[in-house]
Formats: C-alpha cells, structure tokens, sequence
C-alpha cells in the first residue's frame, strides 16, 4: 500500500537541557514516498530527524515527550530497543563516513553483527546493496580496496549501500549532498528516486530546489514548530501559510 503511514509523529517535543528545541511536532509520513524537512538554519531540522531512530538518546541533558509511532509501537516506550530501531530506520549524514576498511568490509559489517555468518550469502549482500545503490558498476574490479580511497559522492552512495545491507525500512537522510558536487549531488537525487520504490526516505534539505525535485511530501520548520505540512506541489505553489511563502520566496532563510 502507498498511502501506508509508517512513521506516526504526534506531539512530539524535544528540549536540550532548558531549551525547548520541539514544539509539539504533529507529522504523518508515508511508506515509499520522500518527504522533505525544510526551514532556516536552527529551526529543529536535524534534531526532528534524529527523533525518528532516538538518535538524540546519545545527547546528554536531551529529553523528549510525544509519540513516534512504528509499526503500531512508541519507538520511545520504556521496552522499545533503540539498536533494533536503528537496522530498522537507518541514518546517512551530511559528510560521507565511510569506515576506514575495504568497500566489502563496510557492507558486510552490519549483516554480520546481525547474525549473518555464511560467506556467499555476505558476497551476494554487499552485491545487491552497491548495485542498488547505484555503485556496483564503479567499484566492482576494487571492492577489497580502501573505501577512504572513494570520491566524496561515491563514499556518500558506500554509506547509502551500508545502511541498505541491514535490510532497514526507512532512509533518514541529514543533508546528503551538502559535501558534494552538482555532479555528485544529480547521482544521490536519482538515487533517492529509484530507493523510494521500496523504501521510505526522509531528508534534510537547505536546497529548496532539491525538495522540490526530490520530495513528495515537504514539511516546513521554523523555530521549533512546524509550520506546514503536505504535497510537495502545493507547499511550493500554493502554500497555505505566510510564514512558509516568505520563507520559499526567499523573504528570509
Ligand atoms: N546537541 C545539541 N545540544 C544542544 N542544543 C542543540 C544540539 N543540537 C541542536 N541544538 C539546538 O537545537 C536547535 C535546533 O537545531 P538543529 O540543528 O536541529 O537545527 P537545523 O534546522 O537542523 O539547523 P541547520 O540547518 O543549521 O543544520 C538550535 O537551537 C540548536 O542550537
């Protein structure tokens, strides 16, 4: 099903210490579609993202209410496991970071701590992930070589590929291309193009122009609270509050 929500958010709030980074955060997002968080620099971007696989659990003084609901359950109840949650919803940050180990090592590592054993089973892994991720073409002849020796893009699609191999359902995506090349930055988006027909993707975008391309859902942030939230088509054409037009016009940022 398209329509599916995978990932319930509903009045999330979200404070560093005193400061009261959330605002009662209320979001549906949906299986296998894109959805694009924007605002101005500051305005819970990241943070929002991080929620959605506890990844601020490793912040100290950082304290969370609200729901996150997956798969029927509160990622944040007392029984919910956070390393579960994490091969599950999966992460990809703003600087490509590879370990530093062959481009083979980097895929099979997490099927491995996860049990996988048989090594034909790891080759066919690391395999279907780079192929998936739109490597494999690249690589092939020089997977056992240091992936430190990769382009910025190329470590950026090793990390992508990575993230696949433990089988996750959601792909979070803190601002993927900001290190990389226009050229770069073009294979990453058709990537994500081609990683939404089966995977839910969520990214962080200070590039208007990428949401607009990227995304089917946008949800726009400012100050702690979200502002707007639905199609992407309407947030750009026709937003219905004036703090996201200003915002999209180019009034601020
Ligand atoms: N680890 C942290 N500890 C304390 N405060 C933090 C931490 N991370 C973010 N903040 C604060 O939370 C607020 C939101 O920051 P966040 O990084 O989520 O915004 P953003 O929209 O992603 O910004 P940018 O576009 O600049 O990356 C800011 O006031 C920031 O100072």
């Amino acid at each position: 099903m398209n329509d599916e929500i995978i990932l319930n958010v509903q009045d999330l709030n979200l404070w560093y210490g005193e400061n009261h980074a959330l605002h009662q955060v209320t979001l549906p997002i949906k299986n296998k579609k894109v959805t694009s968080l924007i605002g101005p620099s500051g305005c819970g971007k990241s943070t929002l993202i991080r929620c959605f696989n506890r990844m601020n659990d490793l912040v100290l003084g950082c304290h969370v209410s609200g729901n996150v609901i997956f798969h029927g359950q509160n990622i944040y109840d007392d029984g919910a496991d956070p390393v579960d949650l994490r091969k599950k919803i999966g992460m990809v940050f703003q600087k490509p970071n590879p370990f530093p180990k062959s481009i083979y090592e980097n895929i099979a590592y997490g099927p491995r701590i996860h049990g996988m054993k048989n090594k034909r089973e790891i080759d066919e892994t690391v395999e279907n992930c780079l192929r998936k991720a739109a490597l494999w073409n690249e690589v092939k002849d020089r997977i056992h070589e240091s992936a430190m020796g990769l382009s910025g893009g190329q470590q950026q699609r090793l990390c992508i590929a990575r993230t696949l191999a433990v089988n996750p359902e959601i792909i979070l995506m803190d601002e993927p291309c900001s290190a990389l090349d226009p050229i770069a930055t073009s294979k990453i988006e058709d990537l994500i193009e081609e990683l939404k027909k089966e995977y839910c993707v969520i990214i962080v975008t200070h590039s208007m122009s990428q949401a607009s391309r990227v995304s089917d859902y946008t949800a726009f942030m400012y100050l702690g609270d979200l502002i707007e939230f639905g199609d992407t088509r309407q947030i750009f054409e026709n937003p219905h509050k004036e703090l996201t037009e200003n915002y999209i016009t180019g009034r601020f940022g």
